[in-house]
C-alpha cells in the first residue's frame, strides 16, 4: 500500500513516520511538504539519519490521488477541506489529522474555528474516528477526520459511564492538561520555553475548539443535547494529555460495580487500559504509546464520579489512533505497527 503524508514535516508527521515505515502493510510514503520541499527528511528530523531514506515532495493533488492509495493529513485547520473535494472523487482513502471535518455542522466550525467550512458534499463522507466507539463505521470509511487530542482522552473516559446512564450529563466539568508538542512545531508563544517552564496556566477558556467537538459525540451518544465545562491547561512537559472529568452520579453505584462495568466495557479494545485497583495512571505511562489509560473514582460522600484518562497527545491523541483507524479501514489488526510499549521513566 502506498501512502501520502501531506504537512509531513511537522510533528504529527514524524510520528506518521516513525510508525509507518516499519508497517507491514506499507510500501511507498511519500511525505508531501510545501516549505521544505527536496529536502531530506532526515536532515529535518536528525534522529532518523539512518533509518528513514525519504526525500520531502511538492506535489499536486491530482499527483497525489494518482500514485498513492491512502492520504494522512497533519497539516492546520483550512488545508484538508480545500483538498479533500478533489482526493475524495477520486476514490483515494484519506485520514484527517486536524479538525477540519470533525465538526458536521458547518455553522458550528465557522464559530470555533474562524475558517470557512469544508464543502457539504465531502462533510458527509467523514467518519468520526474515535476507533473504539466507531469501528463499524470506520471499516466502511473513505474518509476519517481524526479525533482531537482532549476529545480523545475525554469521550473515552466519559463513555461507559454515558452509555450506562450513570451521570447527569449535563454536570460534565473536564480539567485538562497537555503538554507543549499539542501546539505543533511551529512557534507558539504559549509553548515559549521560558513561559512554560515552570510553569502552569489556563487558555481558551469557554473558547477551546475541542468543546464543539467533545459535546457533538456526547450528544449523539445520547441522543440529547449536551453541554460541558472544559478548561485546558499546559504544563511543564513534552508530551502527553490528562483529563480529569468530574459528573453528578445519577443512581447509586459502588466503586466496585465502576470499575467492573468500566473494565467490561473496554475488554476487548487493545489499545485502552483500566486500572481499578486505586492506582490513577500518569502521563509518563503511555508516553510514546497508543494506550489510553483510565480510572474512575465514585465518591459516596460528594456523589460524584471522577475519571482520570490520560493519552500521548501525538500518538493515541493524533498519529497512532490515524493508523489504528487505517488499519481498520483495510482489514487489518487494529495493531499492526503499532504494538509498542510506553517509554518509562
Ligand atoms: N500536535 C498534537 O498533539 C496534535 C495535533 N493535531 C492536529 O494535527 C495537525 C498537525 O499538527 P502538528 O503536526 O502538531 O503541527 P505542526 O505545526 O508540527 O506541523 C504542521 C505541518 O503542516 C504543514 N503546513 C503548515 N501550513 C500549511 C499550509 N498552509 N498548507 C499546507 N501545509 C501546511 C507544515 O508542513 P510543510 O511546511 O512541510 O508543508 C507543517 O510542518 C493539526 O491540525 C493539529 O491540530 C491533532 C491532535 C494532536
Ligand atoms: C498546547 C496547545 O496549544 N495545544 C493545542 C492542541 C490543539 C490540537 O492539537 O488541535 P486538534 O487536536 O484539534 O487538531 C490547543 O490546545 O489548541
Amino acid at each position: 500500500m502506498d501512502v501520502a503524508i501531506v504537512g509531513g514535516s511537522g510533528y504529527g508527521g514524524v510520528e506518521l513516520i516513525r510508525f509507518l515505515y516499519h508497517h507491514p502493510h506499507v510500501d511507498q510514503i511519500k511525505v508531501v511538504s510545501h516549505s521544505k520541499a527536496n529536502e531530506r527528511f532526515s536532515d529535518i528530523y536528525p534522529h532518523m539519519k539512518d533509518h528513514v531514506d525519504l526525500t520531502m515532495e511538492s506535489m499536486s493533488v491530482e499527483a497525489i490521488s494518482q500514485y498513492v492509495d491512502v492520504v494522512f493529513f497533519a497539516t492546520p485547520a483550512n488545508v484538508s477541506s480545500k483538498w479533500m473535494p478533489e482526493l475524495i472523487k477520486s476514490g483515494v482513502k484519506c485520514i484527517d489529522l486536524s479538525g477540519d471535518f470533525r465538526l458536521k455542522d458547518q455553522e458550528v466550525y465557522e464559530e470555533w474555528y474562524g475558517y470557512d467550512a469544508a464543502d457539504a458534499e465531502t462533510l458527509k463522507e467523514a467518519v468520526y474516528g474515535l476507533t473504539e466507539e466507531n469501528r463499524e463505521a470506520v471499516k466502511q470509511a473513505q474518509l476519517i477526520a481524526n479525533p482531537g487530542c482532549y476529545p480523545t482522552a475525554t469521550l473515552l473516559g466519559l463513555m461507559p459511564a454515558v452509555h450506562h446512564k450513570l451521570i447527569d450529563l449535563n454536570s460534565i466539568i473536564i480539567d485538562g492538561k497537555t503538554g507543549a508538542s499539542g501546539a505543533g512545531r511551529s512557534l507558539s508563544q504559549n509553548v515559549h520555553y521560558s513561559e512554560m517552564n515552570e510553569n502552569t496556566k489556563a487558555y481558551k477558556l469557554g473558547a477551546h475548539k475541542h468543546i464543539p467537538e467533545i459535546e457533538q459525540w456526547l450528544s449523539k451518544t445520547a441522543s440529547e443535547e449536551v453541554t460541558v465545562q472544559f478548561t485546558p491547561h499546559i504544563v511543564p512537559m513534552t508530551r502527553g494529555i490528562m483529563t480529569t472529568i468530574y459528573g453528578n452520579l445519577s443512581t447509586d453505584y459502588s466503586q466496585q460495580k465502576m470499575n467492573d462495568l468500566y473494565q467490561d466495557y473496554y475488554k476487548n479494545d487493545p489499545f485502552v487500559k483500566v486500572y481499578t485497583n486505586n492506582h490513577y495512571p500518569q502521563t509518563k505511562e503511555v508516553y510514546g504509546s497508543n494506550y489510553c489509560a483510565i480510572a474512575v473514582h465514585v465518591d459516596e460522600r460528594t456523589n460524584k464520579l471522577t475519571v482520570i484518562s490520560v493519552i500521548d497527545n501525538l500518538v493515541k491523541g493524533a498519529s497512532g489512533q490515524a493508523i489504528q483507524n487505517f488499519n481498520i479501514m483495510h482489514g487489518f489488526d487494529e495493531k499492526t505497527g503499532l504494538e509498542l510499549l510506553p517509554i518509562f521513566p
